[in-house]
């Protein structure tokens, strides 16, 4: 094959592939076999061995990783991750939500979301082509990890459009994921990990991006910086913008006006919190429109304008220590 002809059908193959990765890690919702892709994706490595000047940085070969890294870099956060207040009962949520009512003197909409147990990740488009991501760390001062952020296939390596933002989400594991990889490391006598948050963390400190490529880590993205630059003026609006960009979010966030709805929710997935494919560790209520947020501000570690809502730890690992005691 002529090289002109190879770089079209390569710009094909990984708009194609490009689709159907999409459509599996992001949307959870493939519309084609693995084999129809698993094809298509050995004709893209072919003709790029054959003509390896044509291979782009977003194509779908450049997820294995390859390098292996010195150590990581710093980065700082032009705008600080900020922490998250928590409170343990309904009765200290509701008095969170008074004091925030009492402050705006008029009700408002909260934004509802599961909180994901994972850890804070912040990503840099520009143009709308991913350029850097990097860990939280203390809030100011992260790792540069970016790539190892480029082996999860739910991070778009380019968005739907070519805008310049930064977004901050949670990087996880999934159970199953978790699973399988504790029982791969002890038959190998390595030491396994206490929970997939930790397995999440050590994986993405791989300084052997191969090795954070095979551990099927995931995200999901919460937060949109600077939202006025795409004309977002609400947290549920920018959970919308944020999947339409190619992002993967979690889909069950829910608006709620009044205290009975979100102790529905927070009841509700405790209930479920099971059944979920990752761990979650609480709900996090935020108020929806961002001008309560400009009103209340942050305090110098949390914002005022939204809360996380505890769960208290899994009954079964309470009754290990009750079991303890008694004896
Ligand atoms: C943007 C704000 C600050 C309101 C915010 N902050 C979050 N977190 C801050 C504290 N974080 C943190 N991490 C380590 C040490 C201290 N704080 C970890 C992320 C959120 C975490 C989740 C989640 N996990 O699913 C979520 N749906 N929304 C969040 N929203």
């Amino acid at each position: 094959m002529e090289e002109k002809q190879a770089k079209s059908r390569l710009a094909e193959l990984r708009k194609q592939l490009m689709t159907w990765s999409q459509e599996y890690y992001v949307n959870d919702n493939p519309s084609v076999e693995d084999a129809v892709y698993d094809q298509a994706y050995r004709e893209l490595l072919m003709l790029e061995q054959q003509f390896p000047n044509l291979v782009t940085a977003d194509s779908p070969s450049q997820r294995v990783g390859g390098q292996v890294l010195a150590g990581f870099t710093k980065v700082e956060h032009e705008i600080p991750m900020l922490s998250l207040g928590d409170v343990f009962s309904k009765e200290e949520l509701a008095a969170f939500i008074d004091r925030l009512n009492e402050a705006t003197k008029a009700p408002f909409a909260y934004n509802c979301e599961l909180k994901i147990d994972g850890l804070a990740i912040s990503l840099t488009y520009e143009n709308g082509v991913f350029v850097k991501g990097s860990t939280r760390g203390n809030g100011i001062i992260g790792e540069d990890i970016t790539a190892n952020l480029k082996t999860i296939k739910a991070i778009p390596l380019t968005l739907k459009e070519p805008v310049s933002i930064e977004v901050r989400g949670e990087c996880y594991m999934p159970k199953d994921s978790f699973l399988a990889l504790n029982k791969e490391r002890e038959a190998q006598g390595q030491a396994v990990f206490a929970n997939p948050r930790n397995a999440a963390a050590g994986s993405l400190r791989q300084l052997d991006t191969k090795i954070t490529a095979k551990r099927n880590l995931s995200v999901f993205i919460y937060y949109l910086m600077e939202p006025e630059k795409l004309g977002v003026t609400s947290q549920s609006q920018a959970l919308a913008k944020l999947a339409e960009l190619g992002f993967k979010v979690n889909p069950d966030f829910r608006l709620a006006t009044d205290m009975e709805t979100i102790n529905n929710y927070i009841d509700e997935f405790h209930a479920k919190r099971g059944e979920l494919a990752y761990e979650i560790d609480g709900i996090v209520i935020k108020a929806d429109d961002f001008k309560v947020h400009e009103l209340v501000g942050n305090t110098v570690k949390v914002p005022r304008w939204a809360i996380a809502y505890k769960f208290p730890p899994d009954e079964k690992e309470t009754v290990i220590h009750q079991i303890e005691w008694t004896v």
